[in-house]
């Protein structure tokens, strides 16, 4: 349905798409993903052409979108784009702002549109709003909103750029229930997030850009359980698993504590295992002395889910002379490493670079 062949976009000095080649069946979701700032948007506003590509072919349903002779028009008309913005018309009800571009643009009837307008404010949950203004409803029913617009005009295949993105946290979900509904009725779709949780479960493909290209696609299960190139494993290994690095005696632990507890929420984790991982962060950080007013503290710790094995594992490495806690009678504080002990599977301690490395897996 849409065929992209060797796609290139600069503004100015800066080459963000170098050479984007894909292909997008229909009734296929994709979910496009990468660090920030290599072109997710950029590539997703070319196709509907919100940006002019410096070079390469965008086909739609085998008609060049870039071609001079193309009606672009109506090319575009089948493709609808949801922002992360919502972009609604402010001065517009709900119900008004699925039926002005079907009646200016489809030459639907008031009726037949409002008909219409109704029916989708329903699937998206926020009929009872139609007489809303924007302004009137929350972030989750004002994408809500958006996406009924957009499928108000009956488009072939929806963009969608970071959907969630501008939404408070308790709200993510709502949305997402709605894409998913639309992914389930064989939507063609192309979603930028950077919700990993939701592109693992709703997509056929992942395409994961980065340095200008689509660097690495696949079906969800290789992209995050075993990608073949080495920045797609840095990204998903990092977007798996929060680091902290404590230089400063006085670290503020209520931070990393809240932190950390965003991690858990995240993956879903159970509330016996994320308190278990803050105790375990707590009594390792006294055994490495960051609380021990130790004059000089050197530590990173690294706490990583892993999807596959379902276990939560915890890296702690500090600078400083061998200390294995694990050893009998090394430490004068016994209460804490038996704490460890009793809330931890598979501990290992390693010397590794002059620092101590102690791993483990959180008893679940
Ligand atoms: N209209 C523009 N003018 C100049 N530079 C732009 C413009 N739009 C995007 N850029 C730059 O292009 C690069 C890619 O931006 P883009 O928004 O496509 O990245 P992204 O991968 O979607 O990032 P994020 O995940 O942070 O949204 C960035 O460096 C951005 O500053």
């Amino acid at each position: 349905m849409i065929r992209v062949e060797h796609l290139s976009k600069q503004f100015g000095e800066l080459t963000v798409l170098r050479d984007v080649n894909a292909e997008i069946k229909k009734g296929e979701v994709i979910s496009i993903i990468g660090p920030s700032g290599t072109g997710k948007s950029t590539f997703l506003r070319c196709l509907n052409l919100l940006e002019m590509p410096s070079g390469g072919r965008i086909f739609i349903d085998g008609a060049d979108i870039l071609d001079k002779s193309a009606d672009v028009p109506k090319l575009r008309q089948k493709m609808g784009m949801v922002f992360q913005s919502f972009n609604l018309f402010a001065h517009l009800t709900a119900l008004e702002n699925l039926t002005i571009g079907p009646v200016k643009l489809l030459g639907r009837s008031k009726e037949q549109a409002e008909k219409k307008a109704m029916e989708l404010l329903k699937m998206v949950g926020v009929a009872e709003k139609a007489g809303s203004f924007p302004d009137e409803l929350s972030g989750g029913q004002k994408q809500r909103v958006a996406i009924a617009r957009c499928l108000a005009m009956e488009p072939e295949i929806i963009l969608f750029d970071e959907p969630t993105s501008a939404l408070d946290p308790t709200m993510v979900s709502e949305v997402l229930a709605v894409i998913r509904r639309l992914a389930k009725k064989g939507m063609t779709m192309a979603i930028v997030t950077h919700e990993m949780d939701f592109a693992r479960d709703v997509s056929n493909r992942v395409f994961y850009m980065d340095e200008g290209i689509i660097y690495e696609e696949g079906p969800p299960q290789q992209i995050f359980e075993s990608p073949q190139k080495e920045k797609t494993r840095v990204f998903i290994n990092r977007v798996r698993s929060y680091s902290c690095h404590i230089d400063n005696p006085d670290y503020d632990l209520y931070a990393m504590n809240g932190e950390i507890e965003t991690f858990c929420e995240k993956h879903a984790l159970p509330k016996q295992t994320r308190n278990r991982a803050l105790l375990l962060v707590e009594e390792l950080l006294v055994v490495f002395g960051a609380w021990r007013g130790a004059q000089a503290v050197d530590i990173d710790l690294t706490l990583s889910y892993s999807e596959k094995q379902d276990s939560l594992e915890l890296v702690v490495e500090s600078a400083g002379d061998y200390l294995n806690p694990f050893e009998e009678n090394t430490l004068s504080d016994q209460l804490g490493i038996t704490i460890v002990k009793n809330l931890s599977e598979n501990m290992e301690y390693r010397r590794v670079n002059n620092r101590n490395r102690v791993g483990l897996t959180v008893k679940k």
